[in-house]
């Protein structure tokens, strides 16, 4: 499904009405009586009490007309504007004229609050339409105050197209921001419903069709979408190990020898064909007896146990067998070996994903990865990426998307930003965002497994961009499926590892199960 940005719905209103003649009184009216409609696929309206706590925007506009439409199903509603009447919309006044005239109670809230906070506390659900898109600032005073109210009335809350105070492009609470039972947004998810924190606050998420042409809803300029999986091409019967792909591993130390195991072996567990793991000699008898279906080349060690610089011919020659290379997992930041990281990232001519300690070698040092013609992935978490870049934390916070979007142009990479929720980013600037995955996925061990499914997805055939989205899909498929099993504290990645091909066989066999779990419900 594609993910709409403020100034994606404000081009698709534009073209709506002058395109299509679709006002935005009826985008308004389909709009409202969506959410009037949600609350009755859950409670009978007669005698329902609601309150609608409206803003003078077209929001607030939105929530009038719910308001309308669930009194005229019986249900005992009370509505509340907050803001300067002086500004409200023509289509918000339009709705206020209408109600008022049916005699619904209205009050305009100035100041005192107590009366609003009472009603709350007594409603059964209340509707949330302060601001929608058009929230520009901080959430502050008389607002704030209001929100805090709706918070704290023990009341289900559905709030109408984005939770009040959540920035709908980034997903960040600006000041202070309602916590939803429910949203009902209009005609595409926001990007801010999403990511968190904003995915936090929006409870469960209903697309309303509002009756928006499909050419506008699949506008190839909407550049963000759901990560939906991709067809997995069949493993065809007359074929041998080699066409599943051959991988490389450049992974492991003597400190860390789980990350190299978990990437290699995943690689073969995800579908993969051949995958071979250079690494520190002195742990390969070890991960030998782990993973025996890997084919091992001990290389020559620092005194530290770490890949020495030495190898970097061997290396190369390996590249040159290769399809794939992963470089990265557990290497450690001794500075010797990611000097040989820096000095094999532009000579490895194959599809390079680069992880961990991987990306600690280039940091600063981006013209290396410029400048490389094979296709690049990364798979950075917020920090490794903010150490990679210079740029900190907070500001990449402020807008995720925008961010990934230029690195991934500047990069010419495909880059997997990990987070919650996760986001894949391609050079020609489209960004997906991942819907699979939970919070006990957030552990050592589980981007190495990522980094050998990324290898085998590419290794069955994807292309770079669909083997980068899948794979991340199907790691956090896997998260979520140990979290079934396990409680969400036992997802660790040797069991994730362990139920990727049972994950896979689901996605092959049963996609709608995906879709019936993970994607986003339509009203
Ligand atoms: N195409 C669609 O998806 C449809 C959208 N609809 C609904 O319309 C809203 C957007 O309505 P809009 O009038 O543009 O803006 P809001 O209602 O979200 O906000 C109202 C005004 O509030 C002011 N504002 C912004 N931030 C703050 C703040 N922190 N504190 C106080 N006031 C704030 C701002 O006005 P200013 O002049 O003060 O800047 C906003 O304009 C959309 O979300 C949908 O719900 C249609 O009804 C259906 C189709
Ligand atoms: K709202």
């Amino acid at each position: 499904m594609k993910v709409a940005r403020v100034e994606d719905i404000k081009r698709m209103d534009e073209l709506a009405s002058t395109k299509y003649g679709i006002s935005q009184e009826i985008l308004m009216e389909n709009a409202g009586a969506s959410v009037a409609r949600l609350i009755e696929s859950f409670a009978d309206a007669s005698g329902l009490r609601v309150v609608v706590v409206a803003g003078v925007g077209n929001n607030g506009g939105d929530g009038l007309v719910a308001a309308r439409h669930l009194a005229s199903q019986g249900a005992d509603v009370n509505v509340y504007i907050i803001g300067d009447l002086e500004k409200i919309t023509t289509l918000a006044r339009i709705n206020l004229d209408r109600i008022m005239r049916m005699g619904l109670p209205v009050e305009h809230v100035a100041e005192d609050i107590s009366g609003l906070s009472e009603e709350l506390h007594q409603a059964d659900v209340v509707i949330d339409a302060l601001f929608g898109i058009g929230l520009n600032r901080p959430v502050s005073g008389l607002y704030a105050r209001v929100i805090d109210a709706v918070n704290g009335s023990g009341s289900l809350v559905v709030s109408v197209d984005i939770p009040s105070g959540v920035n709908g492009d980034t997903g960040q609470v600006m000041g202070v921001a309602v916590k939803a039972d429910y949203t009902v947004t209009f005609g595409l998810p926001k990007p801010g419903l999403l990511i968190y924190p904003g995915a936090e606050h929006a409870g469960e998420i209903y697309v309303a069709r509002i009756s928006y042409p499909i050419e506008l809803l699949e506008d190839e300029n909407l550049v963000i979408e759901t990560n939906d999986p991709v067809q997995l091409p069949e493993r065809k019967p007359d074929t041998h190990k080699g066409d599943y792909g051959k991988a490389l591993f450049i992974a492991g130390s003597r400190r860390y020898m789980g990350a190299p195991l978990f990437s290699a072996y995943s690689f073969l567990l995800a579908g993969g064909g051949y995958s071979r793991l250079a690494t520190a000699s002195n742990i390969v008898p070890y991960l030998g007896s782990k993973a025996s279906e890997v084919v091992y080349e001990p290389l020559l060690e620092t005194p530290s146990g770490s890949i020495s610089y030495a190898n970097k011919d061997r290396l190369l020659e390996l590249a040159e067998w290769a399809d794939i290379v992963a470089m990265g997992p557990g290497l450690t930041t001794e500075e010797e070996t990611l000097r040989l990281v820096r000095d094999l990232v532009p000579l490895i001519k194959k599809p390079l994903i680069l992880d961990g300690d991987g990306l600690t070698a280039v940091a600063g040092a981006l013209e290396l990865i410029k400048k490389r013609e094979a296709p690049t992935i990364l798979t950075p978490h917020l920090g490794e990426v903010s150490r990679l870049t210079g740029i900190s934390v907070e500001r990449i916070r402020e807008d995720r998307i925008g961010f990934l979007r230029t690195l991934c142009r500047e990069l010419n990479s495909y880059i997997v930003l990990k987070g919650a929720h996760t986001l894949v980013g391609t050079p020609s600037g489209k960004i997906y965002v991942n819907l699979t995955g939970n919070p006990g996925m957030a552990k050592a061990g589980s981007g190495d497994v990522l980094v050998g499914v990324i290898a085998a997805m590419l290794g069955l055939g994807l292309d770079v961009g669909e083997a980068t989205r899948m794979a991340v899909l199907v790691h956090g498929y896997a998260g979520d499926y140990v979290a079934s099993l396990e409680g969400i504290d036992g997802v660790t990645a040797s069991r994730m590892m362990r139920v990727l091909p049972r994950v896979l066989r689901e996605l092959r066999e049963n996609p709608e199960d995906f879709y019936r779990t993970y994607s986003l419900q339509t009203l």
